[in-house]
């Protein structure tokens, strides 16, 4: 799903009323005749009171209309129009002139503080203040009122995106944001919904479809998509009838440390569960036994030294290579890691220590073979691009990064980002569960185990990164959040590659029941 930005939505909307032959005013009335239908459905004629905050710009217009209709059909609305400035845009004067020929009482203009009406704890709170139009920090008394309606702890909708929220770049002022309970937003989500630090104003997200041009839509480009089933759907590569081990690649993990095996042993399993053909380990020496042990069915080639890797010296006979976890950063590591990448041909995801011992000597990022991909949480990321402002900041460093490596560069996190160049996928799945040890070994082994059957890199990156949370979902589903551990995900992988082609209401116990008939 295409994430626009505020001007891409401005130019489809030009482009509807072009090709549709209508006036921005029926585009605000479809918008608000959405939002109006989705409130109706949830309130059902229960009469609570609804204060409707409204700016005085086209987001301001869709609330005032939203105002009319809900009181045409006999809702409790108390309208307040949040006066910040004289230029008031054709659209809101339109339905200002609408909502006062709709209604006895007139909205209530807010010029300052003193004017803020006291919000029952029982209302039902519309924030219309700002939309995607919001270019610059909001006046201290607008802050205030924004203050004041996240005081009121009501539950609030928000009409299109939170106020005080910016679209394209980072918002200055978290303090001044709406703390939406619902966002209902128009045609597609917008990026902030799902960076770090707006991501919580936006909760739960209702995208209504205003219908805006079609071809507009399909032909224009962005830089944000958000993956969703369909998206991965088109990813997923069938298999021959006639396929043979050998079809499905060759990887090779390599790590571990003393104490640090099942990092490893995490990877490897996950990395066959995606579906390699054969995998192969390279490990120190003192985890011989427990990889053959663990993973019967990966090969197990144990280095001399005991505990730490040194020599890296491996064959090239692998699809790919998944380097780093639970390696340790050792001195003598670092010195064995460096000749390795001097000679490397093959294509390479770097994830844990493989990043630290980058970030300790960032000429070696130069060393790293085209199309290779970092799996960094925050603090890693951190350590490679330096500290960032802001999220949109850090997304710019990434792209820097990846643009430099010429590789693609996975920022884990809520709402995990695949950066390729100044592309972002950011990934619809996941929960707090998969907030445990262990759970990025199992990523970096999936993402593997799909480069080494054919998937190219940037796809195996996006295409895991899903699958990851979306078998984080299903496993979730019986262990709850607390419970689940990083085997978990590699457990239910199978589930996650069965659920992409499942309807999305499957019932949880059916979800459930498949799962323990498979076993
Ligand atoms: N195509 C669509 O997506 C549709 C969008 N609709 C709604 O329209 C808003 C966007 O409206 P717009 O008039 O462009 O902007 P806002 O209402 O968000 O802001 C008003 C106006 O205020 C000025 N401004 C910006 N920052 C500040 C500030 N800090 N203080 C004071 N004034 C400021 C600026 O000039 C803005 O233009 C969209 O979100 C939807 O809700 C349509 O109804 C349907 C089609
Ligand atoms: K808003």
């Amino acid at each position: 799903m295409k994430l626009f930005s505020a001007k891409q939505l401005k130019e489809a909307d030009q482009a509807t009323e072009k090709n549709e032959g209508i006036t921005s005013i029926d585009l605000m009335e479809r918008a608000a005749g959405q939002a109006f239908e989705w409130i109706d459905a949830q309130l059902k004629g229960q009469q609570v009171p609804i204060y409707i905050f409204c700016g005085i710009g086209n987001n301001g217009g869709d609330g005032l209309a939203l105002g009319r209709l809900l009181l045409n059909k006999k809702y409790d609305v108390h309208s307040f129009v949040v006066n910040y400035s004289e230029n008031r845009s054709k659209c809101f004067l339109i339905n200002y002139d609408r909502y006062k020929n709709t209604s006895k009482e007139w909205p209530k203009l807010l010029k300052s503080v003193d004017d803020f009406p006291d919000i029952p704890a029982n209302a039902l709170v519309v924030d219309a203040i700002f939309g995607i139009g919001l270019n610059r920090p909001l006046d201290q008394w607008v802050k205030q009122l924004v203050i004041h309606i996240n005081q009121s702890k009501t539950f609030t909708i928000a009409i299109d995106v939170p106020s005080g929220m910016f679209v394209d770049s980072a918002t200055p002022d978290l303090e001044a944001v709406i703390e939406a309970s619902v966002t209902l937003t128009f045609q597609a989500p917008k990026l902030p919904f799902f960076l770090p630090e707006t991501a919580r104003f936006s909760n739960s997200i209702q995208v209504l479809n205003i219908g805006l041009d079609g071809n507009y839509l399909a032909e224009t480009p962005t830089k944000a998509k958000l993956i969703t089933k369909p998206d991965v759907q088109k990813m997923y590569q069938p298999r021959d009838k006639f396929s043979h081990k050998g079809t499905f690649g060759h990887a090779l993990i390599v790590g571990g440390s003393y104490g640090k095996m099942g990092a490893v042993t995490l990877a490897v399993k996950a990395c066959l569960r995606a579906g390699a053909g054969k995998t192969t380990t390279y490990i120190p020496e003192s985890g011989y036994t427990i990889l053959q042990t663990a993973v019967p069915e990966a090969m197990v080639i144990a280095a001399q030294e005991s505990k730490h890797l040194v020599d890296f010296s491996v064959s090239n006979e692998y699809e790919a290579i998944a380097i780093g976890v639970g390696l340790g950063t050792d001195v003598k590591t670092m010195k064995g890691f460096k000749k390795f990448l001097e000679t490397n041909k093959t294509q390479l995801v770097l994830d844990a220590d493989a990043l630290n011992l980058l970030a300790q000597d960032k000429e070696l990022l130069k060393l790293l073979p085209k199309n290779c991909v970092l799996t960094p949480h925050p603090g890693e990321l951190e350590r490679l691009v330096g500290k960032w402002k802001n999220d949109f900041d850090k997304l710019k460093k990434t792209v820097s990064l990846s643009k430099s490596i010429d590789g693609v560069v996975v920022i884990k996190g809520a709402y995990t980002i695949t950066v390729y160049h100044d592309q972002y996928y950011i990934n619809s799945t996941g929960n707090p569960g998969m907030a445990t040890a262990g759970s990025g070994d199992v990523l970096t082994g999936i993402i593997t185990g799909l480069i080494v059957q054919g998937y190219d890199v940037l796809t195996a990156a996006v295409f895991g990164v899903y699958l990851h949370g979306s078998t984080g979902d299903l496993a979730a589903q019986q262990t709850g959040y607390n419970s689940l551990i990083a085997g978990d995900l590699i457990d239910f992988l199978g589930d996650g590659f069965i659920h992409l082609f499942r309807s999305d209401n499957v019932p949880q116990e059916t979800a459930g029941n498949n799962r323990k008939n498979s076993n």
